[in-house]
Order: C-alpha cells, then structure tokens, then sequence
C-alpha cells in the first residue's frame, strides 16, 4: 500500500512526484510486488493535483524539470505491470484525478463532499492530451467532452453514475475492499493480465513516449504566459480567501 503523505493536501510538488515515480520503480522492480493500493493519509484530500506553486513565477529550467517529472509519473503508474487500485478517500481534482485515472481500478468513499474530474478548464489551464486520453479512455468520448470543456468535478455519487470511479463504499470500508479487490485481480496469472494491459494502454503511452520533448516545450510556452500566470495567481488567491 502507497499512502500519500504531504501535508497540507498532498499536492504534487516536484519532491512529491520525483519520490512517488522513484518508489513505483522500486516496487515495479521487486518481484514480489505483484499490485499497489494507493491511498492518502489526510484526511478528506487523497490529491489536491499538480502544486500550483511549481508553476507559477519560476523559471523555464524548473518549468521543464517539473513538467518532466508529471510525465515520468504518468508514464510508470499508467504503464505499470503491477495490479493498481486506487481508494480515494478524498478531494481528487486535476492532478489527483489523473493518478486514480491512472489506476486499472478506482474505489471512492461515499461521501458527497468529495469530489473528482479535471477541472483544469476551470484554471484557465488545458489539460494535456495525455491526460485526456487518459480520461476517455475510462468514461468514454461524450462524458469526457463535456466534463473537460466545463472542468467539471464530481461528487462522490455523480463520479460513480459516470463510470469515473468503479464503486463506492463507507469510508471506513475503503481499504478492506480496496484489498478485496486487490485479491481478486491477483488470482489471475501475471502474464496475461499484463499483456491485456498493456495492449490497452500502449498507444497512449507511446504517443506520449515520442512526443515527450514537443509535449515539454509546450507547457513551458503555454504556462509562461503573462495571461496564463495571472489566471493561476488569482486561483491561489481565491484558494486563499476562500478560507478567510
Ligand atoms: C499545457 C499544459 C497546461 C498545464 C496542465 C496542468 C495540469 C494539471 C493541473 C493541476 O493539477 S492544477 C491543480 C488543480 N487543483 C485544484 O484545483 C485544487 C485546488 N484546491 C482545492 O480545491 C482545495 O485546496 C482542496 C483540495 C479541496 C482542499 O480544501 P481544504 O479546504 O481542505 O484546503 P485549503 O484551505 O483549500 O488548502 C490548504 C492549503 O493548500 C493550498 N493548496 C491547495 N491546493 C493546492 C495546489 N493544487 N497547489 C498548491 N497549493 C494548494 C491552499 O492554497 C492552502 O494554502 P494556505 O492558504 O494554507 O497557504
């Protein structure tokens, strides 16, 4: 079990995803690790998606370094030959929506307050094809329009009716079906469930794969811009406010 741990709501800073990618290879690696639970140890945020923070009024180094390292992490979780469930048990926009998306299946706690999607739109952001495809490939063309062109988030029952997460359970229950689950994927033999996966997986990995470095230089250019900066300066402050 991999339980996110980066208080105050696991946002993905560049040591969040360097750390996340590098435990994944090592557990890709070990060959008694057949399957993966992901999960967070806050309470109500399982992801608060990409930090904001890494984004805004840094360099074109950090800038690719940092779009390097969303990549590396997509590339391993979606590509993973391990069995991964994700149980989320909380808030799970943008970033923390890819990495459940990520996942060959998805447990949420039901709980109407928690909410997921790609609600990039709603940043004034664009979500890369990657995580498009990503998205389309577990809800579908039509849904997934919709959802990305509004930036919607979900509540816990409206994610379940669109086919974004699998099934939901009491929060208390969460990690003992996420292991159910688990057990039941597991007694299938390895092989055939990877090759399956990965035949389903491969070309949107391997689009991703050859234009790396285009995909790269986009989000510097698209990110650096004088509007784009403002849009996401003015999501931080309405974080801010929010609480005040
Ligand atoms: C060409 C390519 C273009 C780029 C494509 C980019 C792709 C993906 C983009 C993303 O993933 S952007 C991130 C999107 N995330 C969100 O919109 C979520 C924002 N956060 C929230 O809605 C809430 O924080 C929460 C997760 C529902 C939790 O709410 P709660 O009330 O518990 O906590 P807050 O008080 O709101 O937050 C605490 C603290 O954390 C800061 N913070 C929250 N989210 C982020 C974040 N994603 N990055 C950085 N910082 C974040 C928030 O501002 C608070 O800070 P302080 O006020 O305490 O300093």
């Amino acid at each position: 079990m991999m339980k996110f741990k980066s208080p105050p709501v696991n946002s993905l800073s560049l040591d969040f995803l360097t750390e996340f990618s590098i435990s994944l290879e090592k557990l890709e690696n070990d060959r008694a690790c057949r399957g993966v639970i992901i999960t967070s140890a806050i309470p109500k945020i399982f992801s608060s998606g990409l930090d904001i923070t890494e984004m805004c009024g840094k360099s074109v180094e950090h800038y690719a370094e940092f779009w390097r390292a969303v990549q590396e992490m997509w590339l391993r979780l979606y590509g993973s030959n391990m069995v991964t469930v994700a149980a989320v048990n909380g808030a799970s926009p943008a970033g923390g929506c890819l990495i459940a998306l990520s996942c060959d299946y998805r447990i949420m706690a039901e709980n109407p307050k928690f909410s997921i999607g790609l609600n990039e739109a709603q940043l004034g952001i664009v979500a890369p094809f990657w995580f498009k495809d990503t998205f389309v490939n577990v809800v579908g063309q039509r849904i997934a329009e919709r959802a990305l062109q509004l930036g919607s988030l979900y509540p816990a029952p409206e994610a379940l009716k669109l086919g974004l997460v699998d099934e939901l359970v009491p929060e208390e229950k969460l990690l003992e079906k996420a292991s159910a689950v688990m057990a039941q994927w597991l007694a299938l033999p390895d092989h055939a469930r990877q090759i399956t996966k990965s035949m389903m997986r491969k070309a949107v990995l391997d689009r991703l794969v050859a234009h790396r470095e285009e995909d790269i230089k986009y989000f510097i250019n698209f990110i650096s811009k004088e509007s784009i900066q403002k849009s996401l300066r003015m999501y931080m402050e309405m974080l801010k406010k929010k609480k005040s």
